[in-house]
């Protein structure tokens, strides 16, 4: 029978039963109103339950907010659900002196293997404040310290803009910032280390990618933040010297701050690890039981529950809004083609993170703001350095997110044979 837990299950319970139409959540941390957590609304919803549609309201396909799989994590809720002891592990250190909880580790290391999209044997891990922390981190780790000039830290045209704003951020005589890795392509090696990043697949566009550079003073950081069947035909196992990989994109738990990366090189290792000591110290021991019981969830019969539900979903989501842009003149999509997955042992179609849109009509020069007349809340493609041209839509919102932006889609094209 259960004694002291039984509070706090009976709690959690109370709050997840606080109806908001399905357009909302109350949380145990939320907003009290009259002692009770208020329902917290998506976007384009509000009054006291979220069952009213607010009027005029703005489709924001702005950020990559992993909200598509919130239905799965409330279909596996009880599976999914961990109690906390006040007394959970309060030293800084796991009692192996370690700052990673082995069974965590091996959970992570197993998923990889049963999905297929990397190779971690023979490779040491780091966990970060989500990828972001590591991405830095890696860039730091890659830089030699002894030498002369800066290493110069490069991506390919259209790619995250953080690895930009976070490199300059982190203003160093080790590394700067250069640009587009193309810059490099036919410098002499004299010139000094590069340190690349390889998205692949890409954010905005959802390709796969190789490297630009190569060479012994090339480096490489291959983020895989996408590399799962949500969004991907997994092609091969990644078997790559640095991979970084976030819950965020797995789970969907962006809110919760969890990344890891595989580094092969011991040396390398030992500086990202020294990198994250000097910055957090070590990773929250909350996050990572919270992340090993999500993760037993994901793991259950092969991974399948959860990536059949992530990728029927984007899959959906992708056919769905090719079908509205097949009879547009004026805008184009991202061409993706039909790959065979090793995971799902089929041929699947493209289910990509985000619609990487390009305004075709001469007098179109600003897309963002084409869409922005259509009240459609898009990033703008100079973001990614890909041109005004383009504006990146992120497709992994919530289903209401992703209704009202088709809907919005539709009235926009309809209006061209208008
Ligand atoms: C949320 C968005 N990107 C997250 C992201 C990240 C950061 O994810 P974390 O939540 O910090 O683990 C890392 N790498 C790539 C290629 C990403 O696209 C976005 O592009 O809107």
């Amino acid at each position: 029978t259960l004694s002291w837990s039984k509070e706090a299950a009976i709690e959690a319970e109370a709050v997840a039963s606080i109806s908001c139409s399905g357009h909302g959540n109350a949380y145990l941390d939320g907003l009290l109103f009259e002692g009770v957590p208020v329902c917290e609304c998506k976007s384009c919803y509000g009054g006291k339950d979220c069952s009213e549609i607010l009027p005029d309201c703005l489709a924001d396909a702005d950020s990559g907010d992993p909200l598509f799989l919130e239905p799965f994590w409330k279909q596996h809720a009880a599976s999914s659900a961990v109690v906390v002891a006040g007394w959970h592990r309060m030293s800084y250190r796991f009692d192996d002196k370690s700052s990673i909880a082995a069974e965590l580790e091996k959970c992570i290391r197993e998923l990889h293997a049963v999905i297929g999209n990397a190779k971690t044997d023979g490779r040491y891990m780091i966990f970060g404040v989500g990828s972001t922390q590591l991405l830095n981190g890696a860039i730091y780790a890659l830089s030699a310290e002894d030498s002369p000039s800066p290493a110069s830290v490069v991506a390919a045209f259209p790619f995250y803009p953080v690895y930009k704003s976070e490199t300059e951020f982190f203003d160093s005589v080790e590394f700067k910032w250069l640009g587009d890795a193309s810059l490099l392509k036919n410098r002499s090696d004299s010139s000094g280390t590069s340190i690349e990043f390889v998205t692949s697949p890409n954010n905005p566009d959802g390709k796969f990618r190789k490297p630009v550079l190569t060479g012994p003073s090339a480096k490489t950081i291959y983020d895989h933040a996408y590399y799962w069947p949500h969004f991907s035909a997994i092609t091969s196992a990644a078997d790559e010297d640095l991979m970084i990989f976030t819950l965020s994109k797995l789970t969907g738990h962006a809110g919760s701050r969890f990344g890891w990366a595989f580094i092969k090189d011991e040396n390398v290792y030992t500086r990202m690890q020294r990198y994250m000591t000097m910055s957090t110290l070590a990773q929250s021991h909350d996050i990572q039981l919270r992340t090993l019981k999500l993760l037993k969830v994901v793991l259950k019969e092969r991974g399948r529950k959860l990536f059949e539900f992530g990728y029927k979903t984007m899959r959906e989501r992708w056919e769905r809004l090719s079908k509205s842009f097949s009879s547009s003149k004026r805008f184009s999509l991202q061409k993706l083609e039909p790959q065979y997955c090793t995971y799902f042992k089929n041929v699947t179609g493209p289910s990509p993170a985000y619609a990487w849109i390009k305004c075709e009509r001469e007098e179109d020069q600003d897309c963002t703001a084409v869409f922005q007349t259509a009240n459609i809340i898009g990033r703008p493609g100079i973001a990614f350095f890909g041109g005004s041209r383009y504006v990146r839509l992120s497709l992994i919102k919530s289903q209401d997110d992703f209704e009202l932006l088709l809907q919005q889609i539709n009235a926009l094209i309809s209006k061209e044979s208008a």
